[in-house]
């Protein structure tokens, strides 16, 4: 760590509450500035001696206070080693009071409970405890009042939220996974919750039209996948309404007026994962109840001039035909039903005859718009690509998952203003399985000749259809029945059935979610091997 000589970070933490070292506190290992403001000084027992502990603008800090020594005395410097923790990372503060069993009244004052956020390995965050012990009512008091204070102004913590919760995610988990290790948490941290259990696909978006949202600082999913993006969605659409926009035939949608927190409990949480490096419950709570924002872009789907739904990734041919299996055998586990989806799209490979136009992401474009020359007309940077794909991904996110831990969009980032256009073109079914496995190694998964990636902000998918050629905007005829025509995509995990071309338009930073970029995140461990 570089720390200034003789001061270390949290070690008080290592050796006490936390088990399984190493930590540090959540917002990494940076040095104390030497010219804060001291607002309190005084004496508190930590760990197994009395400290002379200070609490200045940024961060608690304490001293050892020990009996003086000779001079020189290499022994004692070590143990007058000042430590510290920054203000930032601490997420509550309670008196500490020994009770007895039945007993009236608070108990006896022991001295004030620090509860701080910190980082382990593999982007997990973890709560830890730090006491400060000292029987004064009086002392303690003004210290409680002081760090109570201090933690109310920091402005992105939420205090309310409004949380729905999916009951039937992954294994019917979601309910006991809340009130386990979520509630209270939140709890601890002084947050409000309102829980809306949902009750049926599409519920959270049909209550998100109407609830009232006032007073919430932020809206949580418990949940997958689909819940998650069905609850992104929905807040984007409200923030449409809210701003009298069409949504209809979005352009320039508003941005979501409340940030999004998403706790893992689905089959697949790719979102989750993506946002904060691990799909872990106590990492993604600590996140949203430390208030870390993380702008995110967000995609607009739409097809024949109207919005299909915001989202944030997008599989079209294999990923959509292996979603539209895994969906007909919902009795299986989700485990074994992803597999089985896998092994039979996989038997029944075939390619899409489609055309897929895409605007690249370009630097000179840029450039252009800056000097006054509008976007839509610079129609010539449009590239073309038309043949026969395995499968296509659009993504504006990394997508995080057990099967490609380093991503299935490894390139982008979850706000860089672009998109990952990945193309698979036709190709043998061993070929194309050995592409799908390095998602799962540490080898680049774009390194064959049928596969292409581009960097884009938007892309058209038109489909060739059997009746009638590419599908541009087409209405569908009136002998066919949408089924028929229409093809499987992949939105987010949810399974949509369009006949004609889909739009994908990407705008930066569209939502907030609660959690961190992935350049503060590291070890993406490649632990698994799914085919
Ligand atoms: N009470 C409910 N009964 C049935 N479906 C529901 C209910 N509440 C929500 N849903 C829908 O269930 C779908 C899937 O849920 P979710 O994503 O949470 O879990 P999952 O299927 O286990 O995970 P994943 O989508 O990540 O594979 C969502 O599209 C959501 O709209």
């Amino acid at each position: 760590m570089p720390l200034g000589r003789g001061r270390s970070r949290v070690s008080a933490l290592e050796r006490g509450e936390v088990e399984g070292a190493p930590a540090e506190a959540a917002s990494g290992p940076t040095a104390r500035p030497q010219t804060e403001r001291i607002l309190l000084r005084g004496i508190f027992e930590i760990g197994r001696g009395s400290c002379d502990v200070v609490l200045s603008e940024r961060a608690l800090s304490w001293r050892p206070i020990l009996p003086e020594r000779p001079a020189g005395d290499s022994k004692c410097e070590l143990k007058c080693k000042e430590e510290f923790i920054e203000l930032k990372d601490i997420f509550s503060v309670k008196l500490k009071r020994r009770c007895f069993v039945k007993q009236q009244g608070n108990g006896t004052l022991l001295g004030i409970t620090l509860f701080i956020c910190l980082k382990k390995e593999q982007n997990k965050l973890k709560d830890s405890t730090l006491d400060l012990i000292n029987l004064s009512e009086d002392h303690c008091d003004i210290w409680f009042r002081q760090l109570e204070k201090i933690l109310a102004g920091f402005p992105n913590r939420p205090k309310s939220l409004k949380i729905f919760l999916n009951p039937q995610s992954h294994k019917k988990e979601a309910v006991h996974i809340y009130h386990e290790k979520v509630e209270p948490l939140l709890k601890l941290a002084g947050v409000s919750t309102d829980v809306t259990i949902t009750e049926y696909e599409g519920h959270a978006v049909s209550l998100l039209k109407e609830c009232e949202l006032q007073g919430f600082d932020g809206v949580v999913c418990v949940g997958g996948d689909g819940s998650a993006s069905e609850v992104a969605h929905a807040l984007l659409l409200r923030a449409q309404k809210s701003a009298g926009v069409e949504a209809d035939h979005v352009l320039c949608p508003v941005r979501a007026q409340l940030p999004l927190g998403l706790i893992p409990a689905g089959s697949t949480n790719v979102l989750a994962h993506s946002l904060y490096g691990i799909p872990h419950v106590v990492t993604a709570t600590l996140h949203i109840i430390m208030g870390h924002l993380q702008p995110v872009d967000v995609c607009t789907f739409s097809t024949c001039g109207k919005l299909l739904r915001f989202g944030f990734s997008a599989m079209f041919g294999f990923g959509g035909r292996t979603l539209a299996l895994a969906e007909k055998y919902r009795w299986m586990s989700p485990n074994q039903r992803r597999d089985f989806a896998v092994i039979k799209a996989l038997t029944t490979l075939k390619p899409e005859d489609c055309t897929i136009s895409f605007l690249p992401l370009n630097n000179s474009q840029d450039e252009l718009q800056r000097q006054g020359s509008p976007k839509s007309g610079c129609s010539d940077h449009w590239q073309t690509l038309q043949g026969q794909f395995l499968n296509v991904s659009i993504m504006a996110i990394p997508c995080l998952c057990s099967v490609a831990p380093r991503g299935l969009a490894p390139n982008t980032r979850l706000n860089n203003g672009s998109m990952a256009l990945i193309i698979a073109r036709n190709t043998t079914r061993p070929e194309f399985i050995k592409h799908l496995k390095r998602y799962a190694s540490v080898k680049n998964q774009f390194s064959f000749p049928f596969v292409e990636t581009y960097t884009v902000e938007e892309v058209k998918v038109c489909p060739k259809t059997k009746t009638s050629g590419y599908s541009e905007s087409e209405e569908v005829g009136p002998h066919e029945s949408a089924s028929e025509t229409s093809l499987p995509w992949n939105i987010d995990g949810d399974l949509m059935e369009v006949a004609s071309e889909v739009h994908v338009r990407l705008h930066p930073g569209l939502i907030s979610l609660y959690g961190g970029s992935l350049e503060e995140m590291n070890d993406c461990n490649v632990t698994c091997n799914c085919l």
